[in-house]
């Protein structure tokens, strides 16, 4: 279980905080969705949770053990808003192996298998996939890492709707073995699959009342 406590994140440059006091819980293998317009402050969050930041006010826990920002670089994947245009491999299986030489190939396999990506050939070309392939190989790359938390930024933007139907069909399997924390503007569809949610605005975040998942 995630647990963040009364959070601030108040950077010498900014007049206000840009995260206030924020509170959250998030049970094993359940999806988090947090809903805010765009400077509300939900990529800075995303960004400490995954140990990017130090927010210095505040606690986050791991199943009640407190983390540094190290830890959490150990626990969480993030996945970028628009993935696809920070791939560096020339090939799916060098994107995969990133700073990961020594993983075989099983593993590679069962990451693209765990993401629907399990027929792909390993030498194909990340930029030569379609725009819904290049979501799933990302979101492998974050799998085969086995992070405790996945943190997904804007996961569906720019895909047209068929794609994002399929992905958000991927991100309900997915919560089956895997605690997702996903942040968005548009948050719609990704409502159906979301076990909480809560809003955030300039940087305050409130629960919304449970959602009725679909
Ligand atoms: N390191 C920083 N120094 C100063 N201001 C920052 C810093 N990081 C973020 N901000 C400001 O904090 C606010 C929240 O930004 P953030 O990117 O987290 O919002 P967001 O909700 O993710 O927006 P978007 O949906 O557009 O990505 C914005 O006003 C931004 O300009």
């Amino acid at each position: 279980m995630l647990t963040i406590q009364n959070l601030t994140y108040h950077p010498p440059a900014t007049p206000a905080p840009i995260l206030k006091n924020i509170c959250l819980e998030l049970r094993d293998r359940e999806l988090g969705l947090i809903v805010g317009p765009s400077g509300s402050g939900k990529s800075t969050l995303l960004e400490i949770l995954a140990g990017f930041v130090d927010w210095r006010e505040g606690g986050i826990y791991w199943h009640s053990q407190e983390l540094t920002p190290d830890h959490l670089q150990q626990l969480c994947g993030l996945v970028f808003q628009f993935p696809e245009r920070h791939f560096c491999g020339s090939t799916v299986l060098e994107e995969l192996r990133l700073g990961h030489l020594d993983i075989d190939s099983d593993r590679i396999l069962a990451a693209l298998q765990s993401v629907g990506l399990g027929q792909l050939s390993f030498q194909a070309s990340p930029q030569s996939l379609s725009g819904g392939q290049q979501r799933r190989l990302a979101l492998g790359v974050q799998l085969i890492r086995q992070p405790g938390l996945l943190l997904l930024d804007e996961p569906t933007a720019g895909l047209d709707w068929s794609i994002r139907r399929q992905l958000l069909t991927l991100l309900k399997e997915l919560k089956q073995n895997w605690t997702l924390l996903v942040v968005s503007h548009e948050p719609e569809e990704l409502k159906g699959i979301a076990d909480r949610t809560w809003t955030i605005s300039h940087g305050e975040l409130v629960p919304d009342p449970n959602p009725v998942l679909m």
